[in-house]
């Protein structure tokens, strides 16, 4: 019998109820992701990225279809799965610290009080945010904003971390320090992750595969693209390896000539 993936996506098709009738986002949606691969999802504005990112979160409910994570069936939201959005979502009125504290009291169990600070503080170090934890989200950047959010979801040992547009809120330069961190984490805990991105270099340097999909709606997985890049990855480096060009024609490809922005050269 085959061995089911990590997360096992399997034949998902997602009907929204409009008043003009069932709206199908996507249809027939089979994906596989391997334990500690990194999986970034691309496709034009609209086709159904966040919502395959919300079924696999449990936000959504497919028509159709199942899955599972680590065997288990995926019936509803749960913390095994932590979702870092492109809004931070921080409470404004708690410091860094006690925002990913929360999260950490739902999932840290019978850790002492000491235990749990040590662990928030640990995380906060990971993403070189320790010095800040007694600030408020007001007091932060963007991108600080973002770190803590990343944070946040790392420090509740998520067997998923799923991230939506995590960085598209971010100037160019901020965005690229933050996807350095994200480097840097998953060099250290090799998680296993799903991430949404519009930004097609992003997507190259991070991620072991490029899932693209298809213009919605009935939105399907249109190709599926290895990034045979060795790790640790280096964004100057890169732009001088083969590997790099083939993944990011591959993709451009895809998404400017096999499948073009639906909404170009419409009529406003
Ligand atoms: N609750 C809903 N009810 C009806 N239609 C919906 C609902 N949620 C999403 N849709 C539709 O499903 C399609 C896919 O939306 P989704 O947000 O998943 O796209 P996306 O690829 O993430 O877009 P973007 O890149 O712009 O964030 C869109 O046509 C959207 O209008």
């Amino acid at each position: 019998m085959k061995q089911r993936s990590y997360l096992a996506i399997e034949d998902v098709t997602v009907e929204f109820p409009t008043k003009q009738g069932p709206f199908c986002a996507l249809q027939s949606i089979d994906l596989s992701v391997e334990r500690g691969e990194f999986v970034a999802l691309i496709g034009h504005s609209g086709c159904g990225k966040s919502t395959l990112l919300n079924v696999v979160a449990g936000l959504v409910k497919p028509s159709r279809g199942v899955l599972f994570l680590d065997g288990d069936v995926i019936s509803g939201p749960g913390p095994d799965r932590a979702v870092v959005f492109q809004d931070h979502s921080l409470l404004p009125w708690l410091t860094v610290e006690e925002n990913v504290r929360l999260a950490v009291d739902k999932t840290a169990g019978d850790k002492s009080k000491a235990e749990r600070r040590d662990w928030v503080l640990h995380n906060l170090e990971l993403v070189q945010m320790a010095h800040a934890a007694r600030k408020r989200p007001g007091e932060l950047s963007g991108g600080m904003k973002q770190r803590v959010g990343i944070a946040r979801a790392i420090a509740m040992k998520p067997r998923i971390l799923l991230m939506d547009e995590p960085f598209g809120a971010l100037d160019a330069l901020t965005r690229a320090a933050l996807q350095d961190v994200v480097m840097e984490l998953q060099a250290t805990l090799n998680n296993t992750v799903l991430m949404i991105t519009h930004d097609v270099d992003e997507a190259v340097l991070l991620a072991d595969r490029v899932v693209m999909m298809t213009n919605g709606p009935a939105a399907r997985i249109g190709e599926d693209h290895a990034v045979a890049m060795a790790r640790p990855r280096d964004r100057l480096k890169a732009l001088d390896m083969a590997e790099y060009a083939a993944a990011r024609h591959a993709v451009v490809h895809f998404l400017h000539e096999r499948y073009r922005n639906p909404t170009v050269g419409r009529a406003a």
